[in-house]
């Protein structure tokens, strides 16, 4: 970064609305490594868990991609997809984008307040970190009680080191992940701090323990790259 350049830094001020909405999906494969690939996993993993009649979560739906792959993957199995996401101009991009599916329902709510119901599937693909500590595990209990006996949880999550050595060679090899897909030193040093206080990622022993607190005893890591960590629960 040069002395010289402009940098708009909205200081701890991240929000998913207005422009970040309409710029989010050619833009998030840029910050999100393996982001496509990562839908098409859940979309496998979900074949395992969905059957006739199954009721299906996308806990943070953004413009509902996801959940529109799911319910295209699994239409022949007359089940009800909902995405849901707290910001309306997520939630307005979605509906359009699944207008012809009728299996589909897209819910503009807070995750940490709504009452789910009884499913056998609820996908989290780098949502929970936003959601503030303090209701985090409340959420992850909502999730274990919700899902139908042998249901899944599938949650990806951005993830912290175990120490401070791992954590600073993650930051780095991360930067240079986004440096690489062409943003700027100056973006990415804005980005970071627009975050502060908003994304809040825990150790994947960390997340592990959330799980474990709520009930999950079967769990295992289905991806991982850098600090971006993906893990399948099954109640
Ligand atoms: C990184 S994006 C998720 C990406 C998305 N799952 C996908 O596959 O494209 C995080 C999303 O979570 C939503 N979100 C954050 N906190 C939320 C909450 N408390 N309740 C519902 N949605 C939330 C944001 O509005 C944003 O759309």
């Amino acid at each position: 970064m040069n002395a010289g350049d402009s940098i708009d830094v909205k200081n701890a001020g991240w929000t998913f609305g207005g422009e970040t909405a309409s710029h989010f999906d050619p833009h998030v494969s840029k910050s999100v490594p393996f982001y496509k690939e990562g839908h098409q996993l859940i979309c496998q993993v979900a074949d395992f868990f969905l059957s006739e009649g199954s009721v299906c979560y996308d806990l943070g739906c953004s413009t509902g991609s996801l959940i529109l792959n799911l319910a295209e993957r699994n239409s022949h199995k007359n089940c009800e997809f909902i995405g849901v996401d707290i910001e309306s101009d997520m939630t307005r991009i979605a509906r359009e984008r699944c207008l012809s599916c009728n299996d589909i329902q897209i819910i503009t709510d807070n995750i940490a307040e709504m009452d789910l119901k009884k499913c056998d599937l609820i996908v989290s693909y780098y949502t929970v970190q936003f959601v503030r500590p303090k209701m985090r595990q409340l959420l992850i209990d909502k999730i274990y009680n919700a899902l139908n006996w042998g249901g899944a949880f599938l949650y990806f999550e951005k993830v912290r080191a175990p120490d401070a050595r791992f954590q600073d060679i993650a930051t780095s090899l991360y930067n240079d992940f986004k440096f690489n897909n062409g943003y700027s030193a100056s973006e990415i040093y804005s980005k970071a701090n627009s975050i502060k206080g908003v994304l809040e990622p825990f150790s994947t022993q960390g997340n592990k323990d959330l799980m474990e607190r709520a009930g999950f005893t079967d769990i295992v890591t289905i991806m991982k790259y850098i600090c971006f960590e993906g893990f399948l629960a099954i109640k």
